[in-house]
């Protein structure tokens, strides 16, 4: 099964207004509410695409409810676990720019932690689980490390898209892939990321810190696949850039569910990247018709 662990979901607010009067009263030209949170957005990608997957995290109150009804509609398998206070809402500001308000989140209980940490240690050596996103308040900064050692222990593939020093503390037990977009991984080792060469030079230097594949995310500049085999470049297909929320999740899910399916990292890297197009292409996360249309612009470069 593929898992997807979202400890911080969200219900993201979308608002679409072609001027925005910070200090007035604004009134919006369009709004839509969507399941959020990176897990469940590769959740909802891989089911579209065609695989079974099950969201894990923390859910709570009305927020949580339209999560959960949501995704079961969808068809994706469910096993979260739910806390008090409700899950938050992110306000994604839609105008000449995008801006982005997330919230906080809720709190979660030792109890609630440990339940999570039940479900990980009984996934096996068949499985992926896909840990992505910001942890809520109340939760240990370690807590990501502590399932990230439980899948190692149990060959479980992880898959992680995490930044600063969650990400650094995750990469010790090996993840199979970690995608950092060019600014989190200049982050990572205190640099500005401002070429492809530069983005070759420091994605070899975090496949040291020992993730099996990396791929790094270049916005519409393309992509980088490197792993103990390989350096290659990836060019992303042109088109109207209308959403960026969940574009990464997206290149993330695609990446999966063909590497699921054909077992070949080149076509995997590919397909994540039509997905991750797809979805930056659409108001929405992609679908897989789109995704399809979009393999024939992808070339691929050995470097
Ligand atoms: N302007 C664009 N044109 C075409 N594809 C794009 C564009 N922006 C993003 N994408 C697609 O989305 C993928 C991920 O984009 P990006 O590098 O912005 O990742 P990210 O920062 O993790 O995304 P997110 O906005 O979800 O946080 C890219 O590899 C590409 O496939
Ligand atoms: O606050 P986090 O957990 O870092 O990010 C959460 C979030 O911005 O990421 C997704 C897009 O990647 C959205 O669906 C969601 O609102």
């Amino acid at each position: 099964m593929i898992y997807t662990c979202t400890l911080n979901p969200s219900v993201d607010y979308i608002v679409k207004i072609e001027n925005v009067n910070i200090g007035s009263l604004n009134r919006a030209d369009n709004t839509a509410f969507y399941p959020g949170g990176k897990g469940i957005n590769v959740s909802r990608v891989l089911k579209r695409l065609g695989q079974e997957t099950t969201a894990l995290g923390f859910i709570g109150g009305f927020t949580g409810h339209f999560i959960e009804n949501s995704l079961i509609e969808e068809g994706v398998h469910l096993d979260f676990i739910e806390v008090i206070e409700p899950t938050r809402v992110n306000v994604k500001l839609k105008s000449s720019v995008e801006t982005e308000i997330n919230g906080q989140g809720p709190a979660v209980s030792k109890e609630n932690e440990q339940e999570l940490f039940a479900k990980v240690s009984s996934m096996t050596d068949q499985d992926y689980l896909v840990l992505a996103g910001s942890l809520p308040p109340t939760l240990s900064p370690d807590y990501y490390q502590l399932l990230a050692k439980q899948c190692k222990e149990n060959k479980t593939r992880l898959i992680v898209d995490t930044s600063g020093d969650a990400l650094k503390d995750l990469l010790t037990y090996k993840p199979f892939l970690v995608k950092p977009n060019q600014h989190e991984l200049g982050e990572f080792f205190n640099v500005e990321i401002s070429s492809i060469e530069e983005a070759v030079e420091y994605g070899r230097k975090l496949l040291d810190f020992g993730p099996e594949n990396v791929i790094v995310s270049l916005g519409g500049d393309g992509a980088l696949l490197l792993n103990g085999e390989t350096t290659v470049f990836a060019n992303v297909p042109k088109g109207e850039l209308k959403n960026s929320v969940g574009a990464g999740d997206s290149l993330v899910a695609g990446f999966i569910a063909a590497y699921v399916e054909k077992g070949d990292f080149l076509e995997a890297f590919k397909y994540g990247i039509a997905s991750g197009s797809a979805t930056a292409f659409s108001n929405d996360l992609c679908e897989k018709s789109t995704v399809e249309s979009l393999l024939k612009e992808i070339n691929i470069e050995q470097l």
